[in-house]
């Protein structure tokens, strides 16, 4: 089996913007604008960036919850942007979605045990006895109650409608999992219970995790690898220690200057992102970051950097790295 569950090769979301009264499309928002990387079997890659700069749709667009404009998804040496639509549906089984927030992605009017049945029900997984089993054994091991399956989500708090949404999530037996900010919509404490969660059941079900998030701290907790976003782009990808102790480009060491250190030997440099984040529709030329970037120098202008391997596993992309 190979190592690599997921490759991304140069993957493009252009949402067009109409306009005039005839409805031409007259410019796009380039929320993503050619991704390459690989995702691991086992690993959690963590995908981090500034609002906007395109992580929720990478992580629609590599379950094709989103149809790309380019590029290719190519999971266990498939390309899942050639399949059709029965292809696709058999194929969703092993890749699920969790989701922000639990209480909007989870039908007020079914039960948990409905809720959590329903991706079984729709790919015709065992008979209905076999699914309340399975649902009673789900809720379990996401440290629900098995009678909890009869009550619906208004009854649960935060942190439990988010352990459903892992169940129902884990229904089908996935090998890879998005999960889009998971944790962001609760407290703190509760943050720390499923982040745990999480990590047991990946290690128990040998699950892959393509973990998005704002909080930079929590990524490092959960990530084995992390990739940091820019205006649709890649600019940095590495081992979390190596991306968090030496991280190579300005952008990454800009949001890791906001985060405090937990060790009080050591320092890091204080790069102060200047301006506010330039608009996908019009994104600046060359190195996109280079409008505020503090070292742009004026090949940064006009070049755009190759996303590359510059040591062992830590991938950048900037004129200025090495
Ligand atoms: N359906 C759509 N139509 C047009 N533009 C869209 C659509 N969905 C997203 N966008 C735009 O694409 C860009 C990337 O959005 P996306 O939600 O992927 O970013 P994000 O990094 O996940 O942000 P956040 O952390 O705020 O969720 C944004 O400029 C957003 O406004």
């Amino acid at each position: 089996m190979s190592d690599t569950i997921l490759e991304v090769k140069n993957l493009k979301k252009h949402f067009p913007i109409k306009g005039g009264i005839f409805g031409k499309v007259v410019n796009s928002v380039k929320a993503v604008d050619g991704l390459n990387f690989e995702v691991k079997r086992g690993e959690t890659l963590g995908l981090v960036g500034e609002s906007g700069c395109g992580k929720s749709t990478t992580g629609r667009l590599l379950l094709r919850l989103l149809e790309a404009t380019e590029g290719e998804v190519i999971f266990e040496g498939q390309n899942i942007l050639d399949l059709d639509k029965k292809e696709m549906r058999d194929l969703r089984r092993e890749m699920q979605m969790i989701f922000q927030d639990p209480y909007a992605s989870l039908n007020p009017r079914m039960t948990v045990g409905e809720i959590i049945a329903e991706p079984m029900k729709i790919h015709g997984i065992g008979t209905p006895k076999d699914r309340e089993k399975k649902v009673k054994d789900l809720l379990d091991r996401v440290g629900l109650q098995p009678n909890y399956a009869k009550r619906y989500p208004h009854e649960f708090s935060g942190g439990q409608r988010q352990r459903v949404g892992i169940a129902r999530a884990l229904a089908v037996d996935p090998k890879i999992i998005v999960c889009d900010e998971p944790v962001s919509a609760l407290d703190v404490s509760v943050q720390a219970q499923v982040v745990n969660l999480m990590q047991d059941l990946q290690e128990e079900l040998g699950l892959t995790y393509i973990f998005i998030a704002h909080d930079l701290s929590v990524v490092r907790h959960i990530s084995d690898r992390v990739a940091v976003m820019y205006l649709g782009r890649m600019v940095e990808l590495a081992d979390k220690d190596e991306l968090y102790n030496n991280p190579k480009h300005p952008y990454t060491k800009a949001l890791l200057s906001a985060i405090p250190i937990p060790d009080p030997e050591k320092t890091r440099e204080k790069i102060i992102l200047e301006g506010d984040v330039p608009s996908p529709i019009n994104p600046p030329s060359g190195c996109s970051f280079h409008t505020r970037c503090p070292f742009a120098k004026d090949r940064c202008k006009t070049e755009v950097p190759k996303f590359e391997e510059k040591v062992d596993g830590h991938f950048t992309a900037c004129h200025l790295s090495n």
